[in-house]
């Protein structure tokens, strides 16, 4: 069943709200803009004074915070205040409704809503370029981060890896501030949060850009990357190409980009997206192979991976896992059925894994629990059990960028509130038992 009809009867299950409160450890493939729920833009920060939105020609929703309000853009209508637009709406609730529509892939009938890739992902790239102009003013930003933090941290997960692109982020006044700040931003926000939350281990940012840029850009992009790492070792893990994987460029076309490091020796960790397609045969496929070949330390996604079993086993040699998104793969790449998911074959011949959430807010999910749901009910197969979800857990800290001594502390941290967890979970089964 797609998740989109099965998340309520999920929600409902006991083995969600096991899941739930089970320390998941570490969410090591998410993307900056979708860690939140979207419904918090639409009730706090669309009503937060000075915000604007345009219809652009595509049809498209455009945000702006700024005071006084600016020139239109050239792709849009004038800019609407927001507040004044609400005031002189009947049902304003019908309209928060209709935003938050907009702002997630949910459906009743994915099917028919998304009759292919292309109706999708045109929608889910329009709803990243909707949201960015709320989420990339400054004070909506940090508050942003944190309460993405505290939505993992409520799931039971203690670390995080954010693929982000750093995209300008903006002032009231339209002044904007670059990637350094960004880095720093998160690293503030997480030190923040951690202060608050003892026990929660922090964040790091793999650096991100898209896969439609030309080569030139690209190599742009990974000596930011290089810069930012020097700079920010603690933060910035490495460097990985993201955007729909069919219609963009493959990591071969970037191969000079991404021999650079290596050429000038800077071991520039990657973590590249890799095989995220069901169909074979594609330079998408290729990507499997470039990865392994740019020592990517790990692969997102590798859907297509056990099509190519030379691949398969170097990568088992190596040590290097993939990130597996169920949901994510059902929504974005239409596979109907995850019982077959190709990582059931790689759970079922122990290849490292680890399971991620992709972007969570936009398949109305969130945090990690609903992909551990699919992957311990349809992955997994029949005979998964408590050590199948201990061994994920322990892989997402084991398969992170976290330096050896954080990740032993993770580690130890995660494994006490396992053992708190499995002993809660025994006597809620001697309280049943008892009854
Ligand atoms: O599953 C995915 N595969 C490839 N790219 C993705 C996926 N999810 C999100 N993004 C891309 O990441 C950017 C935000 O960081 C978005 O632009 C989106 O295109």
């Amino acid at each position: 069943m797609h998740f989109f009809r099965a998340k309520r009867l999920i929600e409902k299950s006991a083995v969600f709200r096991v899941l739930q409160k089970m320390p998941k450890g570490a969410a090591l493939h998410v993307h900056d803009f979708s860690i939140l729920r979207m419904d918090w833009l639409v009730r706090n920060v669309t009503y937060r004074p000075h915000c604007h939105f345009c219809v652009t020609r595509h049809g498209a929703l455009k945000f702006r915070f700024a005071h006084p309000t600016p020139p239109p853009p050239a792709e849009c209508s004038e800019w609407v205040l927001l507040e004044k637009y609400r005031q002189e709406l009947r049902n304003v609730t019908a309209f928060d409704e209709g935003l938050l529509r907009n702002f997630t892939l949910e459906t009743e009938n994915p099917e028919e809503a998304y009759p292919d890739r292309d109706v999708l992902w045109s929608r889910f790239q329009a709803i990243f370029f909707s949201i960015s102009g709320l989420v990339s003013y400054a004070p909506v930003f940090r508050d942003y981060v944190f309460r993405g933090l505290q939505e993992f941290w409520q799931d039971n997960v203690l670390y995080l890896e954010l693929r982000a692109e750093l995209l300008p982020v903006y002032e009231l006044n339209g002044t904007t501030h670059g990637p350094e700040w960004m880095v720093e931003t998160y690293r503030d926000v997480a030190s923040l949060f951690k202060r608050e939350h003892p026990g929660f281990v922090g964040m790091k940012i793999i650096y991100s850009d898209h896969r439609f840029k030309n080569v030139s850009l690209i190599t742009e992009s990974v000596r930011m990357a290089m810069q930012l790492q020097t700079r920010f070792p603690g933060m910035v893990a490495g460097f990985d190409l993201v955007g729909r994987e069919d219609t963009g460029h493959s990591l071969h076309y970037y191969r000079k980009a991404l021999t650079l490091p290596a050429a000038i020796g800077y071991p520039l960790p990657y973590f590249f997206h890799a095989g995220e397609t069901d169909w074979q045969g594609t330079s998408v496929d290729e990507n499997l192979l470039e990865a392994l070949v740019l020592n990517s330390t790990r692969i997102g996604h590798g859907f297509a991976l056990t099509k190519h079993p030379a691949v398969w086993t170097e990568l088992w040699k190596k040590d290097i896992p993939v990130e597996v998104c169920p949901i994510s793969n059902q929504v974005l790449q239409l596979v109907s059925d995850l019982r077959n998911h190709p990582a059931a074959v790689l759970m079922a011949t122990g290849f490292p894994m680890v399971i991620s959430s992709d972007d969570p807010a936009m398949f109305g999910a969130s945090g990690l629990s609903y992909d551990f749901y699919e992957a311990f009910m349809g992955i997994g197969g029949r005979k998964a059990d408590l050590r199948t979800l201990k061994q994920l857990a322990l892989n997402s800290i084991k398969y992170s960028a976290l330096q050896d001594a954080e990740k032993k502390a993770a580690m130890e941290t995660w494994a006490k509130s396992w053992d708190a967890f499995v002993t809660q979970l025994a006597r809620g089964r001697s309280e049943k038992a008892a009854v």
